[in-house]
């Protein structure tokens, strides 16, 4: 019998490497298979040490990932990126420089865990039946920004999806407060942000209505809870050219 071809492995590079989420990535992606892992870096490396890379994986820190995203497409290397910080605006960016580089994907998510995914999307399905709402993140205490990039977007989905159904605003009658005591106004949903040594990362979308509430909770206890969204966006990403927002599309979620 002849021996099997070998078969080739894809190139993959991690920028973040020395981080929280960089390392679970370095470790899940040495651990697998169909993946070699060409570079891991942290700041302060050269960036073209990851040019062998077929994708990129950036968790790294909002002030510094647009100019890896930028640095990947204009190279044609397709990029995976769960760093926060994404705006309307810099989607708009990262779209414009796909335009310059027709084969190249990039796949930003706030959050690569099948559980966070799904706790947005049911958040999204109640928006309409409940006349109040606030989002609840929790954290743990070295994160850089608030509100988590799960928060901002969950919310944005649900006053979205509250808009299409023509619900109004949220009741609330507070008229004195100290500033922050109402959390942060995120597409007119009040977002609560809570910094805990012992938390990892989680969330919580309150409904309330007369004599009733719903509360959908999700929690990663551990940073493994990202790597099955992460290794699956890394291998599908050169398959979807241009940018795509969140996992959804992987898990068979929207479009
Ligand atoms: N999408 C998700 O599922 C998900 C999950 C967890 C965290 N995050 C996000 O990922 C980001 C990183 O989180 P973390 O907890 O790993 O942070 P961290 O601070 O532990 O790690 C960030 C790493 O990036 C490195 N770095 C900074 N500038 C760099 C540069 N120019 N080049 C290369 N490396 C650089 C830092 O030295 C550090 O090692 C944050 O924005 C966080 O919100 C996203
Ligand atoms: O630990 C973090 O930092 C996390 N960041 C993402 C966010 O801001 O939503 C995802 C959850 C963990």
């Amino acid at each position: 019998m002849s021996p099997a071809a070998p078969t080739s492995r894809l190139p993959v590079a991690v920028l973040g490497a020395p981080g929280r989420m960089g390392a679970e990535t370095v470790r899940a992606v040495e651990s697998a298979g169909d993946l070699e892992l060409v570079a891991a870096l942290g700041r302060g490396d050269d960036l073209e040490r990851a040019a062998q890379a077929a994708v990129v994986v950036d968790f790294t820190r909002p002030d510094v990932v647009m100019d890896h995203v930028r640095w990947c497409v204009q190279r044609g290397i397709s990029a995976v990126v769960g760093t926060t910080g994404f705006t309307e605006e810099r989607l708009a960016q990262v779209r414009g420089w796909l335009r310059e580089q027709p084969g190249t994907g990039v796949v930003v998510a706030p959050n690569f865990s099948v559980g966070a995914v799904l706790m947005m999307h049911f958040a999204e399905q109640a928006a309409r039946f409940y006349e109040s709402v606030e989002v609840v993140e929790l954290h743990h205490p070295d994160k850089v920004d608030a509100p988590s990039g799960t928060a901002v977007r969950t919310a944005e989905r649900i006053s979205a999806a509250r808009a299409e159904a023509g619900v109004a605003a949220p009741p609330d009658a507070t008229s004195q407060e100290l500033p922050g005591a109402r959390g942060a106004d995120v597409a007119g949903i009040r977002v609560h942000g809570v910094r805990l040594r012992g938390l990892v990362a989680h969330q919580e979308v309150l409904f309330g209505d007369q004599g009733e509430t719903l509360t959908v909770r999700h929690d990663s206890f551990d940073r493994s809870s990202f790597m099955p969204g992460v290794l699956a966006a890394v291998r599908q990403v050169r398959d979807r050219p241009g940018l795509t927002v969140g996992i959804e599309p992987f898990l068979g979620l929207g479009s």
